[in-house]
This record gives structure tokens, sequence and C-alpha cells, in this order.
């Protein structure tokens, strides 16, 4: 295993916070990140069509068909890691580590001085066809299609980051500033819960599972840190249109002061809803009376579906 604080001086680089550079140089929390991935649940996090439920209730037959359990894998695969924002290497250290030797990792970094000495240090992996570098910005490379990602992300970038991420349906264990962290896995009720936590949760279960302090980094950032774990699944809600329903909480929550009622008719700008009044009048009561922070995930889906319907949503400007 490489020790950080050698990569670092094989490096010969000072991490530079205004390029979101704070390398890790703890050596537990290196350790403990890659193991995180393992409490997700294989069988939900397949990356493509994962819906195996059947859809018949009632004209089933009843033969042999059981519930497909044999190809269902029982670990996370992580055959292909991603990891944005490489650094020194001392995390991809332990990602090549993490698997067999066919078991391959991609990095993304920025930083070209960054890119040229990962590709000098690790050349036996890139040789060996076990590790790729790709220097470019992670908002916009083309990325590889990977099993899972573990990664300390830039901070400035890390809500684009992850909801490119997202969608990918991978089990993904990332590094954020600990206030963001927590916002991403709010529940209602909160003062954390917001536009950001029903988006992350609408891709993902999302779970705060440990706090870095600061001088786990070098050089240590600001604020504090926090792993998030997000283990992907079908949100327990269906929605027609997701990138409406997506526009219409971020519509909801700029209002988050005013009921639903009124944060409705106030943001029509923003949701695209041709006509605000027509979901108002067809709502129930006791919905539009709470606030957006108190509404549940599930209550944000039902009316984005009943806005669909009665609202004629246009094409927003995300
Ligand atoms: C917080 S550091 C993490 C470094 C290393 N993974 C570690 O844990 O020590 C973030 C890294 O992302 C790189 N970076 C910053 N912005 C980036 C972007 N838009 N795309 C890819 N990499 C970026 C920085 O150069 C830096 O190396």
């Amino acid at each position: 295993m490489r020790d950080p604080d050698g990569l670092i001086a094989r490096a010969g680089v000072r991490g530079d916070p205004d390029r979101d550079q704070h390398f890790l140089v703890d050596d537990r929390v290196l350790d403990r990140l890659p193991t995180y991935l393992t409490d997700c649940d294989p069988e939900k996090t397949t990356g493509t069509e994962a819906d195996t439920t059947p859809t018949e209730t009632t004209t089933a037959p009843e033969t042999e068909t059981a519930p497909d359990t044999e190809t269902a894998p029982d670990t996370i695969d992580t055959s292909h890691l991603l990891e944005i924002g490489g650094g020194t290497g001392a995390l991809t250290d332990r990602l090549l580590e993490l698997g067999t030797e066919t078991d391959r990792v991609t990095v993304v970094e920025r930083d070209s001085e960054l890119a040229s000495f990962l590709r000098t240090e690790f050349s036996d992996e890139i040789d060996a066809g076990r590790l790729t570098v790709i220097e470019g910005d992670a908002l916009e490379v083309d990325l590889p299609e990977f099993t899972a990602s573990v990664s300390n992300l830039p901070y400035g970038v890390s809500s684009e980051i992850t909801f490119r991420l997202l969608p990918e349906g991978r089990p993904l264990v990332l590094m954020f500033q600990q206030e963001f962290a927590e916002r991403m896995v709010a529940e209602p009720g909160t003062s954390e819960y917001g536009r950001l936590s029903v988006s992350t949760q609408h891709y993902a279960d999302a779970e705060l599972v440990e706090s870095i302090p600061k001088e786990a980094f070098s050089p240590p950032p600001a604020v504090q840190s926090a792993v998030v774990r997000l283990c992907p699944r079908e949100p327990d809600y269906e929605v027609a249109d997701e990138d409406f329903f997506l526009r219409f909480v971020k519509a909801l929550f700029t209002q988050r002061r005013k009921t639903i009622r009124n944060a409705i008719r106030n943001t029509a700008h923003i949701s695209g809803l041709d006509a605000p009044e027509a979901v108002v009048d067809a709502a129930d009561e006791d919905l539009l009376q709470k606030r957006a922070d108190a509404m549940a995930p599930a209550e944000f889906a039902a009316l984005a579906e009943l806005a669909s319907d009665v609202g004629a949503p246009e094409g927003g400007d995300e």
C-alpha cells in the first residue's frame, strides 16, 4: 500500500485549495472508504433495467416461474471502479487493492501535473490494463461504464458531479462538505431538508456514514467533511416525467416558507406550469396547506403527477 505522504512528496506538489485540492493523508480513512460500498444491496444496483418485479398480478401461470434469484449478484460489482479527482493517487491505490487482478479502475483528474504524476506513479498498473487515467474536467469528459464509484470529490463541483453519477444507478461512496452531506440525507420536517434531499433520494438511499475531520487532509479544508453512501434503487413512487418532477420540486422549494398553494401559484415561471390555478383547484386541501419542507418525496411526486395532468407543464428552463 502506498503511503499518502510519500505520494505527495514524490509528486512534488502542494494541494491548491483554489483548485479543490485537499489530499487525504489519513490511512485509516483511506482504508475505510471502499468498504462502505459493500452495504448496498447488489440486487438493486445493476445500473440498467433492475426492475424484475412481475407486473401481472392476476394472470401469472401457476408453473415453475419462481422469482429469478439465480442471476442476482450477491456482492457489489467492483470490476470497474470510477474515481473522480485522483489527486496524488492515495485513494486510487486503495481502489486498485480492492479488486482482483482482472478488475479495473478509471480515474479522472483535471490538473495536468497530477494526471501526469498518476501516469508515472502507476505505470505498472496502467501497462497491466488495470488503471486508466483520464485527464480532463469530470463535468465534460466522457465517463466510462463503471460499476461503482468511490471518490473524494472536488467540493466546488461536487453537486454537478453527483448528479452526473446518480442517474447511472451505481453504488457511490462520495466525500462532501459536512453541511452539504447533511442536506443530501435530510428527512422531511428538518431544517436541512430541501430540494437537494428530494433530488438525491429520488435516485438512491442516502446515508451519511462518517464525518471526517479537517486534519485528515493536506492541506486541511476550511470545514469538516463527510462521507455519503448512495445505494441506487427505484423510488417508492412513480413519476411519468422525471425532468418535470425535479423542476417542480426545485420551484416549490424556492418558496419554502410559503404554503404549497402559494408556492404553486408563484413559481410557474420556474416549474413551467401553464395553468397553476388548475393545479391548486384539483389538489387536496391538506396538501395545499403544507410547506415544501414538510412534504415527503412521494407527496411531491403525487402532486407533480396531478400538475402534469391538469397544469399543462411546458419544457422548463433547467
Ligand atoms: C479533494 S481532492 C482529492 C484527491 C485524492 N482523490 C485524495 O483523496 O487525496 C480533489 C481532486 O479533484 C481534482 N479536480 C478538481 N476539479 C476537478 C474537475 N472538475 N474534474 C476532475 N478533477 C478535478 C483536483 O485537482 C484534486 O486532485
